[in-house]
């Protein structure tokens, strides 16, 4: 096992505070994301404290502040070039008005994985969006948290029904919690 890195001892101690002095909506350990994926260019629609970060979304100033304090990112007003291997660039702005200007902004051509854990009733229209600012590639993976509480069903309606997806569930729990919840990993086929 060896020593933890930094942001690994920074998890740690989140998901130790979390479990016993204050809930909080991160991912969580249990759920986590690391048995599931292993992407390049990333997107996370939802930062709020930066659990599970690269290039992120925030809607939220007071979420933001503790991304840019906890991963010491520059404030990121006119994103540049997303062209160093590992970078976090946060945006403070609302997804929908955000997907479609991301090539133009980020120079970003496709992406890896597409993590949702922002607003319930925004996973499938900004799907929908970024399919259609095609973003999403053959072999594209979203991974949509809270599918099932507080719950996604048209989001997972869509993507369980479409052709364009195959969807696979991960049973879990609501962070912290024995409340059923999961990871839906759905990849675009094109
Ligand atoms: O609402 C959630 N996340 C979005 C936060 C706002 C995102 C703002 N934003 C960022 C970019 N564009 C918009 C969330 C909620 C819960 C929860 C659990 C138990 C309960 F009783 C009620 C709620 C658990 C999660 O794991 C969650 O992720
Ligand atoms: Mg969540």
């Amino acid at each position: 096992v060896g020593e933890r890195r930094p942001s690994q001892r920074v998890i740690q101690a989140i998901d130790q505070f979390c479990r016993q002095k204050e809930w909080a909506m991160n991912v969580g350990d249990e759920k986590g994301m690391h048995h599931v994926v292993n992407p390049a260019t990333v997107l996370e629609l939802g930062t709020y404290c930066g659990y599970s970060t690269l290039i992120t979304l925030e809607f939220n100033p007071h979420y933001a502040q503790l991304l840019y304090e906890s991963t010491e990112s520059e404030r990121v007003h006119k994103p540049k070039r997303c062209d160093v291997f590992f970078q976090v660039q946060l945006v403070e702005e609302a997804s929908g008005d955000w997907i479609p200007k991301m090539r133009t902004e980020f120079g970003v051509e496709t992406f890896d994985l597409v993590f949702l854990d922002h607003w319930k009733d925004r996973y499938l229209p900004d799907t929908k969006l970024l399919e259609d600012c095609g973003l999403l590639r053959k072999g594209s993976v979203l991974l949509a948290d809270n599918v099932i509480f507080p719950g996604t069903p048209e989001y997972l309606e869509y993507v369980r029904s479409s052709p364009q997806y195959e969807s696979q569930y991960f049973q879990s729990h609501l962070e912290y919690t024995k409340v059923e919840d999961g990871l839906e990993k759905s990849v675009y086929l094109d």
